[in-house]
């Protein structure tokens, strides 16, 4: 605790320091570089001294956030220095060595020595990996052996030893039930002391190009994912950093309820998005269907419509598209006019002339390359000729006087012979400035019409026999109506984006060196094979838990493990499976297996609680009272309260009743990125991922969830809940909660009431 303290105050001091040198060099630069980014010409002239500027300014400002992040780290290790201690006995030495391990390392003053040991470090592996007796470990020099004498466990809080055992397990589970029995907040939190054999298999796996997770809910497949992230960046210290990952996470709820682990470990956060944010950003102007209103549209739609949906997004279909670019003729290609204020400024004949003047071997996406360099040039000549127009002297006399000083750059009145060459100077250096538009629509392909292009491969494609033709046609001119509307349907994203891809040449992410895919039930083939092109580079951990697809039928690990191998062309695919549940208590975890085909497999894990409730009422007064009921009685007990329905719509009606006769009720849809504390409305997709002290599942009767269809539904409902559970039906009660399911409850009819 002493050499903490004293590392603290050696960090404040520097960080001070460091901070006022950032200030300094900031102003300079700031000072320096008001330059306009667009104007060409001055960029050369400048770009040497502001790029000196800005390298000095980010490196002052990454030593302060280095710094910073130091200094957190030895506060966090204030409170809890270290949770395990390992006595080892190496081959060849006399004495045993006892090592202390902890989040993050910690070295004695003459830094000679290590006081803590990082979690990550190799030597810390026995902690997690070894019973007593002769262990093995991995380091970056190969295989070492040790003999683990002792294995000892502290819950250490505020800087004090509040409990310890020795123990010969992994990780002994009165530890783990301690702390799974702890309340929750907003934030999820890190799981270092507690990391279990397998979870740390998932953590430490640095061989695989493809990792796929599969786990029961509350399984830790999350918690394993998110140290296992630490584990890389900890590992490659140099040659991986926290912007070369990204995770794609099932909501943004789900976003800000993680954001805490890696930072409590001494880590920057990686890259966060949705799937509907990630394809938000390529179909700027069009509002794509989400998730949720596709599945909910999937319900009301035919078989023939289903089949066509899951052609489209089918790993046929998109080698079909990989075909189609390879083999398209120039006249196939679907050319559109660059407009400038209205007026056609490149015609589509144009461009497509230029287009076919590229050596036709050349792969279509280099020839658009090619293309592209053409327009500039050719725009750059029509900078010239523009500037002579009368539209920009129309617009160069009513600049105003900041406008026009703008305009001159590095150059003042008195850098001109006469005010001709002043007058040509400025409408040349407007013309260009205005004509930036058609050089971004350049730069960002607005030469080609995709959306006709994608309808053009639409109509070559061969269809397999069980779609027929009429409603093909149907669904394609759906597409295009749509599309009038600025709107598009999910099942095109992938297909869409892939064709964009391989015939523009862009889209691809070379710089990413871990992808990690969280529900990735809910993914389509299409997407998957879109993800591996979009980040050529990256290795990819796919999580899921088939049981919890509230969008598609099950499917075994195995098929799986094949059918992503193939997709994905990994050479080192590996399967981890978690059988066991954390998050609930065992009687919750006992129901929510009953419900699954297979769930005997879920193993539950010993921490006991009040059985889930199933209160079956037959009105819908008698279903309101229930609901405020339970509420009340949860929220005297826990901090959060979360009501989970079916959809949003019954979300509201929900929350509409609870805010009558309470005061902290919070609804919650999809534009929401924080989870308050109280009592939350929520539909159960937006609840992937998360867990609640208790949780109250609104509406489980037959005419709500109507049967098997509906089972992975209920069971993730059910698994969000960490202490209590309690079931409303209006009226007669879901067959989803099957027999064996129900003698896991506590049943309450209204009669007996
Ligand atoms: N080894 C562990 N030690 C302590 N807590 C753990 C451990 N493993 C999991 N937990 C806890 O169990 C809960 C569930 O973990 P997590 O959310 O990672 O599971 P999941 O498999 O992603 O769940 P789901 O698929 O249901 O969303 C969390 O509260 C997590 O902190």
């Amino acid at each position: 605790m002493k050499q903490i303290d004293k590392q603290i105050a050696e960090t404040k001091k520097a960080l001070a320091d460091a901070h006022k040198e950032t200030r300094a060099v900031e102003k300079n630069y700031s000072e320096n570089a008001s330059i306009n980014r667009y104007e060409i010409d001055d960029i050369a002239e400048s770009r040497a001294m502001i790029e000196q500027q800005r390298q000095l300014v980010s490196r002052a400002a990454e030593s302060e956030t280095i710094l910073r992040r130091q200094l957190k780290t030895l506060q966090n290790l204030k409170r809890t220095p270290y949770f395990g201690r390992i006595d080892i006995q190496d081959p060849g030495k006399d004495k045993p060595e006892t090592l202390y391990i902890g989040t993050a390392s910690l070295m004695n003053d003459d830094k000679t020595a290590f006081l803590i040991y990082d979690w990550r470090a190799p030597i810390s592996g026995v902690y997690y990996n070894g019973t007593l007796g002769e262990v093995r470990y991995e380091t970056p020099n190969g295989i070492r052996e040790t003999v683990l004498i002792k294995k000892r466990q502290f819950t250490i809080k505020d800087g004090r030893i509040v409990n310890m055992f020795d123990t010969n397990e992994t990780v002994g589970d009165e530890l783990l039930q301690a702390a799974l029995g702890e309340q929750n907040d907003q934030y999820m939190h890190n799981i270092v002391a507690t990391i279990q054999q397998e979870q740390n298999d998932i953590i430490r796996d640095t061989h695989s190009d493809l990792l796929i997770v599969q786990g029961v809910a509350g399984s830790g497949k999350t918690s394993a994912v998110l140290q296992r992230i630490a584990y890389l960046l900890y590992h490659s210290r140099t040659a991986l950093n926290a912007d070369q990952i990204v995770l794609f996470s099932p909501n943004r709820l789900f976003s800000h309820y993680i954001s805490q682990v890696l930072p409590s470990l001494g880590e920057r956060n990686m890259r966060q998005v949705t799937m509907s944010g990630f394809v938000r950003r390529r179909f700027e102007g069009l509002q794509v269907e989400n998730i949720f209103e596709r599945y909910e549209k999937r319900q009301r739609a035919s078989k023939q419509d289903q089949r066509i949906a899951d052609f489209l997004e089918s790993q046929p279909a998109m080698s079909d598209i990989h075909r189609y670019v390879t083999h398209l003729m120039d006249e196939q290609l679907q050319f559109s006019n660059i407009t400038f204020e209205g007026r056609v400024f490149f015609t589509a004949e144009h461009i497509q002339g230029l287009y076919q003047k590229q050596p036709n071997a050349m792969k279509a996406a280099n020839r658009m390359v090619q293309l592209k360099n053409q327009l500039i040039r050719e725009l750059q000549r029509r900078v010239k000729k523009e500037a002579k127009k009368d539209w920009v002297a129309k617009e160069l006399d009513s600049l105003d006087t900041q406008q026009l000083h703008n305009l001159y750059g590095k150059k003042t009145v008195d850098d001109f012979r006469d005010e001709d060459e002043q007058y040509a100077y400025l409408a040349y250096r407007w013309a260009k400035r205005r004509l930036r538009i058609v050089a971004d629509a350049i730069y960002n392909d607005y030469f080609i019409d995709i959306y006709s292009q994608y309808t053009n491969w639409l109509r070559q494609l061969s269809l397999p026999k069980e779609i027929h033709q009429n409603e093909w046609q149907q669904m394609i001119a759906n597409y295009s109506n749509e599309l009038e509307m600025h709107r598009l349907e999910m099942m095109h994203a992938a297909p869409l984006m892939y064709l964009r891809d391989l015939l523009m040449g862009t889209g691809q992410n070379h710089s990413f060196k871990y992808v990690f895919i969280d529900e990735m039930q809910d993914y389509s083939v299409a997407m998957m094979i879109y993800l591996h092109h979009a980040f050529p580079g990256a290795k990819f951990t796919v999580l899921g838990d088939s049981e919890q697809a509230l969008f598609k039928p099950l499917e075994l690990p195995e098929q799986l493990l094949e059918r992503l191998s193939k997709t994905l062309v990994a050479k080192h695919p590996n399967l981890i499976s978690l059988r066991r549940s954390y998050r609930s208590t065992k009687e919750i975890t006992d129901f929510a297996k009953a419900l699954l085909p297979d769930g005997d497999q879920i193993m539950s894990f010993t921490r006991h609680g009040q059985r889930p409730a199933l209160l079956v009422r037959s009105s819908t007064d008698a279903v309101e009272q229930a609901l405020q009921d339970s509420v009340e009685k949860y929220q005297e007990q826990y901090e959060t309260v979360a009501v989970l329905t079916k959809n949003q719509e019954q979300a509201q009606q929900a929350y509409r009743q609870l805010r009558r006769q309470f005061s902290n009720v919070h609804l919650l849809d999809m534009n929401d990125t924080e989870l308050p504390s109280g009592i939350l409305v929520l539909p159960v997709y937006l609840a992937k991922g998360l867990e609640f002290d208790s949780v109250i599942a609104y509406d489980v009767s037959q005419a709500n969830l109507k049967g098997t269809d509906e089972i992975g539904m209920l069971y993730t409902m059910a698994t969000r809940a960490m202490h209590d559970l309690t079931m409303i039906s209006n009226g007669q009660v879901s067959t989803a909660i099957n027999e064996k399911a129900s003698r896991q409850l506590t049943i309450e009819h209204e009669l007996i009431r």
